[in-house]
């Protein structure tokens, strides 16, 4: 595996092939000027504990064997056990996840989250396993990766292509060897075996609650605004349905395959989301269609890319025509399309904040694991904003004091704590 230092990827030429570790060292690289931190801690940041690779065999049902590849890289637990999610995609590589688990442990500092980071998944197409395959293989994969994980230790999370069904399997299939339910080693479950109220929908929560106050702080209402998103999942539609529940207008949302849009504004309740059917976006009856790539340039005053990453990059940069832009997914935005974007006055606020919702629900369902409590839907919703707020407070604190741009604002803030902590405990001998 190609573990990049920073100094492979610093250079001034971008590659528009940019992978997620790049993309993450070359922000850590940036917000490393701000901040008074030592260099040895930033030296240590650029690389992972560890990462773990596993094969997972699994027998499909018509008797056959495949045996497919996983992973979990975990960043860094100086603030406590590492935290992140799942992915089942067939693009899924080692350097992925070790670029998604830096960005883990910036987002769980920024939110002041007592966890590290940590990112995993298995390189598959789940759409092309049946519902029992998927169980066998997600149950095959926890046992592999059981050493490396626990309540105390790393607790793993759905993200994309894995649901809050694959976290019940994986949390039996751990729990089942250890002798004893195990609520904690995993979130994102079904309540009624553990699971938060309110996870599902916090990462489009978190999403939604962002914009509204990145809208504000610009000068508009949501019920002003007029919004695009791209994905319709997890993330894409809870944001999307959140912010037309608030009155914004929100114009196109897309899956896959392309998007619905309306200029009137979109029933986005009436709108499939990928859990309620996969790849069903465009049964919507919208006036009009668009491709995913002009939903990204859509004249809309808040653009959400909320499916996958580096979709806005040096060769669409330039034709995002949105006001703000708000990041749903991970990493959607790469080092050259941030740069165009900065130079173009185009505010975009960063993944690390504004998906955040997701895992400080996590982190509220892993209290009440430990805790054998529920909460209610509303308690963990009135947490949730207001530790949003409060983390968009010291985000918007460092643009306003420094001059600097949402993401590296949020890296300042996200940087400090994990170099005071790291430095408070002790470097290394
Ligand atoms: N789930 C979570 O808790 C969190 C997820 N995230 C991030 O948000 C992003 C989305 O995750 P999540 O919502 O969970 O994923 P889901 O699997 O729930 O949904 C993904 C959505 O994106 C669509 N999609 C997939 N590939 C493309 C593509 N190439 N172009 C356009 N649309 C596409 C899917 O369409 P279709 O239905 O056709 O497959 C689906 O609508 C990821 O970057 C993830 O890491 C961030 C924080 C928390
Ligand atoms: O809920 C979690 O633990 C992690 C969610 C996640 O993977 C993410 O925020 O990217």
């Amino acid at each position: 595996m190609a573990t990049n230092t920073l100094e492979d990827s610093d250079d001034e030429e971008y590659s528009e092939t940019e992978s997620a570790l790049e993309t993450a060292l070359r922000q850590l690289s940036a917000a490393a000027t701000q901040v008074n931190v030592d260099d040895g801690v930033i030296e240590r940041l650029k690389h992972p504990t560890r990462v773990v690779e596993v094969g997972v065999p699994l027998k499909r049902d018509d008797g056959s064997v495949e045996v497919y590849t996983g992973y979990r890289a975990q960043h860094d637990d100086v603030r406590g056990p590492y935290k992140g999610g799942l992915r089942f995609h067939p693009e899924v590589t080692a350097e992925e996840c070790v670029g998604l688990s830096m960005w883990m442990t910036w987002k769980c500092a920024v939110m002041d989250l007592p966890f590290g980071g940590a990112k995993g998944g298995v390189v598959v197409n789940p759409k092309e396993l049946t519902t029992a395959e998927k169980e066998r293989l997600t149950r095959r994969f926890a046992e592999e990766i059981r050493d490396t994980i626990g309540p105390k230790q790393d607790i793993p999370a759905p993200d994309m292509g894995t649901d809050a069904q694959t976290m019940a399997w994986f949390m039996d299939a751990y729990s089942m060897q250890e002798g004893e339910t195990v609520p904690g080693v995993v979130t994102g479950k079904p309540p009624v075996i553990g699971g938060s109220e309110g996870r599902e929908e916090a990462p489009g929560r978190s999403v939604a609650i962002v914009a509204r106050e990145a809208l504000r702080y610009y000068g508009k209402n949501a019920d002003e605004a007029t919004v695009a998103v791209q994905g319709f999942g997890s993330v894409g539609a809870n944001a999307a349905r959140l912010l037309d529940d608030w009155g914004a207008t929100v114009v196109a949302v897309s899956d896959v395959n392309g998007a619905a849009y309306d200029t009137t504004g979109l029933d986005t309740h009436a709108v499939p989301s990928h859990e309620e059917e996969p790849e069903a976006v465009m049964s919507y009856d919208a006036p009009n269609t668009l491709t995913n790539e002009e939903v990204l340039e859509l004249d809309v005053d808040v653009l959400i890319p909320a499916a996958v990453g580096n979709v806005l990059t040096a060769d669409n940069a330039d034709d995002v025509q949105a006001d703000i832009v708000v990041e749903g997914a991970n990493g959607p935005t790469t080092s050259a399309a941030d740069t165009i974007l900065a130079e173009r006055g185009v505010p975009v606020i960063p993944d690390i904040l504004a998906n955040a919702g997701g895992v400080t629900v996590s982190y509220f369902e892993w209290l009440q694991d430990i805790n054998r409590r529920q909460w209610s839907l509303e308690r963990v919703n009135d947490e949730l904003e207001s530790q949003m707020l409060s983390a968009w407070d010291d985000v918007r604190s460092e643009v306003e004091a420094r001059d600097v741009s949402w993401r590296d604002a949020a890296y300042v803030v996200a940087l400090e704590r994990v170099g005071e902590a790291k430095e408070t405990r002790g470097l290394w001998p």
